[in-house]
Formats: structure tokens, C-alpha cells, sequence
């Protein structure tokens, strides 16, 4: 969902000094999912966009959700009126649950190789932005949630001893791939 006055097209543009992604976007070609785990509500007054995560129960990074997420960011990136991004959840006490560990459980080395690859792409995306982007944590965020965090420039965290955050994924023997 894209929520603002005004379509966005997916032109080619230069503005802020950044180079504008090309038409046809790897993330694009791999949606085929008519679902919406993303919410972005973007302010033209102030430039900042808002993105909420709502996949139940408990935003975990599928490939449909890393997708979606990522054609979201790029379509922002194309709009030269938007500034800055918080990043949210609309889930209740979970920003994250990290990758959704049922996208590699049992899965092929293709389909594992898919879905690490979009998990790059995420991380790359939000890294290498323009705008200025801020992780909103409202929640608990271990691991690949984390990691969506750390590729902000800015994190602010609920302050509640029930939300833990970290790196706590060779809990689960999960190695993150050699990028
Ligand atoms: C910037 C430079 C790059 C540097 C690179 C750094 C390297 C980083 C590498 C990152 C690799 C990442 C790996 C991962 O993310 S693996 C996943 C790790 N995640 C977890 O271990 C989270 C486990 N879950 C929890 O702790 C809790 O669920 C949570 C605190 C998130 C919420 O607790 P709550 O009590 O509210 O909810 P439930 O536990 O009852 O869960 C509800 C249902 O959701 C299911 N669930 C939870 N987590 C996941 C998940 N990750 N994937 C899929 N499904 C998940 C859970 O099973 C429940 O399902 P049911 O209702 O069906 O039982």
C-alpha cells in the first residue's frame, strides 16, 4: 500500500543528488504476492514517510514481506519530495521476529539462495538510501529484525523490559551467508 496524494510513476530520475533505480526492479519482477504487509503513509508537508510493518503476527521477514519492503523503499527513493523514512510496526509488542525461519527450513539450496539473496537486498537498500531513515522499535526485534534496524541511520527503542534486541540467530545454528 502506498498511501499519498498522487501516484508515484516509476521513472528514471536524478534529485538529491541520487541516481534513481531503474524501471524494472529486481524486487518487482520477484512480487507476485497481492498481499500488503507494508503501510506507508508519506506526509508531503514534512517529507517524511512512514512505514508500518503489519504482517501477523509477528512481522517475520518472508520473501513476499522482504519484497514488498523492498519495492516500498525503492518507490520512496524514486520520490524527490521524500526526505526522510521511519520504519514501525503495527504489530503489538514485536517490531521484527527477524527472518521467518520457515523460508529456509527444509527448503531447496535455490530457494534458500533466493531468499538470502532478498534478505541482501533489504539490508542494501536501507544502507545505501538517500533518505535520512530512522527504525521506530516498538517492539522486540531479534536477529534479521535487528539487522532492519541496524541498516537505519538512526534507532530509537521503546523502553519496556519485555523488547529484547540482538544478534541471536546462531541460537538457531543460522549463519548469515559470506556478502
Ligand atoms: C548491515 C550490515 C550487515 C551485517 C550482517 C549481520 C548479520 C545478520 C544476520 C541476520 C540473520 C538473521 C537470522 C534470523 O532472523 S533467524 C530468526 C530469528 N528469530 C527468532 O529467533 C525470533 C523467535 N521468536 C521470538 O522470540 C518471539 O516469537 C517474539 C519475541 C518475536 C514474539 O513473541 P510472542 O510471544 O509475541 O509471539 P510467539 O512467540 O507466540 O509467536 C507468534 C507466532 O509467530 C511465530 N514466529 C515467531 N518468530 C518467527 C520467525 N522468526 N519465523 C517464523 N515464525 C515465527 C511463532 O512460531 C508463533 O507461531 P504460532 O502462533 O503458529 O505458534
Amino acid at each position: 500500500m502506498y498511501a499519498r496524494s498522487g501516484l508515484l510513476s516509476q521513472r528514471s530520475c536524478s534529485s538529491h543528488g541520487r541516481e534513481c533505480a531503474t524501471p524494472v526492479l529486481a524486487a518487482q519482477r520477484r512480487n507476485n504476492s497481492t498481499a500488503t504487509k507494508i503501510a506507508v503513509e508519506f506526509d508531503q508537508s514534512t517529507g517524511v514517510a512512514v512505514m508500518r510493518l503489519q504482517g501477523p503476527p509477528v512481522n517475520s521477514l518472508s520473501l513476499d514481506f522482504l519484497t514488498e519492503l523492498c519495492i516500498n523503499v525503492e518507490k520512496l527513493e524514486m520520490d524527490k519530495n521524500c526526505r526522510g523514512l521511519i520504519l514501525t510496526s503495527s504489530q503489538p509488542k514485536v517490531f521484527s521476529a527477524g527472518l521467518d525461519i520457515m523460508e529456509i527450513y527444509g527448503k531447496s539450496p535455490e530457494r534458500c539462495g533466493e531468499f538470502w539473496r532478498a534478505v541482501q537486498e533489504m539490508w542494501l537498500k536501507l544502507y545505501g538510501s538517500s533518505m535520512v531513515t530512522i527504525a521506530a522499535i516498538n517492539g522486540s526485534s531479534p536477529a534479521g529484525g535487528c539487522l532492519m534496524s541496524m541498516t537505519c541511520d538512526y534507532r530509537i527503542m521503546a523502553d519496556n523490559p519485555r523488547y529484547s534486541i540482538g544478534l541471536n540467530e546462531t541460537q538457531l545454528g543460522i549463519v548469515a551467508p559470506f556478502w
